[in-house]
């Protein structure tokens, strides 16, 4: 499983640098802005510059409305900054032919200026609490606009988390379709280290990761600590080699 971590900017992007050791992915976005808030795109450019540069930077490209042109000229204009992963917030759209005409937009607009670039379909676990599309959904989404990876994360952050929304059972389904569909599964939403057990199980590609590795577990008010992205991840390794010793894994 990949750990992405999300800073806020700059400053929380050095202490990913600090902690690079143990996370893949470096995915910038502007929390104050919503769940997938964009940030600007000279932020992109400034932490790709500050982190290793065999670390992908992904760019989160917001809660996007249902507007196909406007979503894939912000997802081009994230890639320009620097990001190789493209993630999108699917906010705005009820249905999935929606989904798929938005996210075919940013794939077009991504994989001609880089077509090495991953692009990422998110939707929300809880997808009923704003009347997006339903988090079963995403997979197919995914496939049929040619993204990489399908993710689910939560929309509001009130303290839910992501298990609250979709069960352990319904998010290994959602692992199941993703992989049956040839993509990588990426889940986020509040997830702590108690979780990692469950994630792991279900064959979970990217864990998703802010709050936990802040200061106080606060997503707004704390900052990401290195000592905070080490000890989580030292939790991943822990139940990944846990996992691959129990007979259900082989
Ligand atoms: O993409 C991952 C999100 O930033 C998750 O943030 P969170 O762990 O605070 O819900």
């Amino acid at each position: 499983m990949l750990l992405l971590i999300s800073p806020d900017g700059v400053e929380e992007a050095l202490a990913c640098a600090k902690a690079a050791d143990h996370l893949d992915i470096v995915d910038v976005k502007k929390p104050d802005e919503g769940s997938l808030g964009a940030n600007f795109p000279w932020v992109i450019r400034e932490i790709r510059g500050a982190v290793p540069a065999d670390k992908p930077v992904s760019a989160t490209v917001g809660d996007v409305p249902y507007k196909p042109g406007t979503v894939a000229q912000a997802a081009l204009g994230a890639a320009v900054s620097g990001a190789t992963y493209i993630k999108v917030g699917l906010y705005g759209c009820t249905t999935p032919d929606q989904a798929i005409e938005v996210m075919r937009g940013v794939v077009r607009a991504v994989k001609d200026f880089r077509p090495d670039a991953f692009v990422v379909a998110s939707g929300y676990a809880d997808a009923h609490r704003i009347g997006c599309v339903s988090p079963l959904a995403l997979p197919d989404i995914a496939r049929r606009s040619g993204s990489d990876a399908a993710m689910l994360d939560t929309a509001i952050k009130d303290g839910t988390r992501l298990f609250d929304h979709v069960p352990p059972e319904a998010c290994g389904e959602f692992v199941r379709l993703a992989h049956d569909a040839g993509l990588l599964a990426a889940l986020a939403g509040s997830v702590k280290r108690e979780d990692l057990a469950l994630l792991t199980r279900i064959g979970t590609d990217i864990v998703g990761v802010r709050g936990a590795v802040c200061e106080g577990g606060d997503r707004n008010a704390g900052r990401i600590q290195p000592r905070l992205v080490a000890e989580f991840r030292a939790e991943m390794d822990r139940h990944a080699r846990e996992y691959a010793a129990t007979p259900a894994a082989s």
